[in-house]
């Protein structure tokens, strides 16, 4: 990455890419292609998981990343237990993948249906 200019941000960082760790770069991870959340486990041998931040670290790290976990999941579970979810064409879904700009987009836009599972009806009417 030396060939990338750079400029420091007023917090200290490099504007370009060299202060984040490619996702897929593989001096970083081990099989970066492959999907493994194992990586992510606490007390895991190695500990690779370490070096992903998503919400910073120390005095300026994200002071919204308590909020945003328990939302994520808060979030996914009313959407898989107050909604029932259906394939759009019946094909099964393309998990091809593309890189744009340090991120990782499905190549192909997944497309769902859903609607109230019957135990919301009576909380919606
Ligand atoms: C998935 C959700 C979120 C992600 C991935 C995220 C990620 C980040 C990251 C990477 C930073 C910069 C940290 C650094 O420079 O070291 C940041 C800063 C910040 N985030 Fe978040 N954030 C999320 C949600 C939120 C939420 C929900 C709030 C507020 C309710 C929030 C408020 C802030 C604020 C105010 C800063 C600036 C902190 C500072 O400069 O001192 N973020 N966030």
């Amino acid at each position: 990455m030396g060939n990338v200019a750079s400029s420091k941000s007023s917090r200290g960082f490099n504007t370009n890419t060299e202060w984040r760790l490619n996702v897929m770069d593989p001096k970083a991870w081990s099989e970066p292609t492959i999907f493994k959340p194992e990586r992510f486990e606490k007390d895991r041998k190695g500990n690779e998981g370490l070096q992903w931040m998503p919400f910073g670290v120390g005095r300026r790290g994200c002071p919204g990343e308590g909020f945003a976990k328990r939302m994520l999941g808060l979030m996914l579970g009313i959407l898989i237990q107050c909604f029932d979810w259906e394939q759009v064409g019946g094909e099964m879904v393309d998990m091809t993948t593309i890189m744009e700009r340090d991120f990782i987009l499905k190549a192909k836009p997944l497309e769902a249906m859903y609607m109230p599972s019957k135990s919301m009806f009576n909380v919606l009417s």
